[in-house]
């Protein structure tokens, strides 16, 4: 099998339209790879850009240039250029990204908010539902929120919907932006539990843990990206 994810030579840069078209570049020639069974972190200092490598890698940021190679189904797609339907395809079945915030929809419940991505993998709902509740459960979220949308749910409750709704898949690669930001040591520790499995299962695994603790606990490579800076290129 080929490497899962491999990011090549990518830079990035924002356009101020407001201010001119200014241009602020963001990061340039960041390259390395992900492979399965591997968890790599993103370090550096606040503004780097890890969130903004993170996006361009799920396909919410374009890039400047270079390539994001992921293994989708035997086939290499490159994220980068592909179009907007491929980019939805790689995500239904190879690429998952857990962020910091639940983006919240009104009048579904919170077990049919974390089924969603098996059922539209085609798993009946009944299963799906089943697997959702497996994970809830494991997450600690009390059984009479379930039903209930996770609108109104505080911060470290809607974060672990994410988290289900981001493991409850068999992704081969899955992106994690600060998963355990607003959780309380309980339910950190069954998430690096739960992150170790995935790389048990040769999931490829790349994130941003701001928490150390977590970060030595499910790490095996921390990745600078101070290294990608422009402004240390221009140094
Ligand atoms: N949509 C955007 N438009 C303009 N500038 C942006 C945008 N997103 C990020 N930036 C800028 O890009 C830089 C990198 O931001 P990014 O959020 O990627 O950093 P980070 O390393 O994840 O920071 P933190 O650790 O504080 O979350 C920052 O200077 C930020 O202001």
């Amino acid at each position: 099998m080929a490497t899962p994810l491999v990011v090549s030579e990518v830079s990035k840069s924002f356009t101020m339209h407001l201010r001119g078209g200014l241009r602020l570049p963001v990061v340039s020639n960041v390259s390395f790879s992900v492979a399965g069974g591997e968890c790599v972190v993103l370090g550096g200092p606040s503004g780097i850009g890890k969130s903004s490598i993170l996006k361009m890698l799920y396909g919410n940021y374009a890039v400047d240039s270079g390539q994001i190679l992921i293994d989708h189904l035997g086939r290499i797609i490159d994220i980068a250029t592909a179009d907007p339907r491929a980019v939805l395809d790689v995500r239904r079945s190879t690429l998952g990204y857990v962020s910091q915030f639940l983006r919240t929809v009104p009048r579904v419940s919170t077990l049919d908010v974390v089924a969603e991505p098996l059922v539209a993998r085609g798993v009946p709902a009944v299963e799906a539902r089943d697997k959702a509740a497996e994970l809830l459960s494991r997450l600690n979220l009390p059984k009479e929120h379930w039903q209930l949308p996770p609108a109104t749910f505080s911060g470290g409750e809607q974060q672990r919907v994410n988290i289900a709704r981001g493991f409850i898949t068999n992704h081969n690669v899955l992106l994690l932006d600060e998963p355990t930001a607003s959780l309380d040591a309980t339910n950190r520790a069954v998430v690096v539990e739960m992150i170790r499995a995935k790389k048990k299962d040769g999931v490829a695994l790349l994130g941003i843990f701001h928490d150390e603790e977590v970060r030595e606990l499910v790490a095996d490579r921390i990745l600078d990206v101070s290294q990608f800076s422009p402004r240390k290129a221009a140094a």
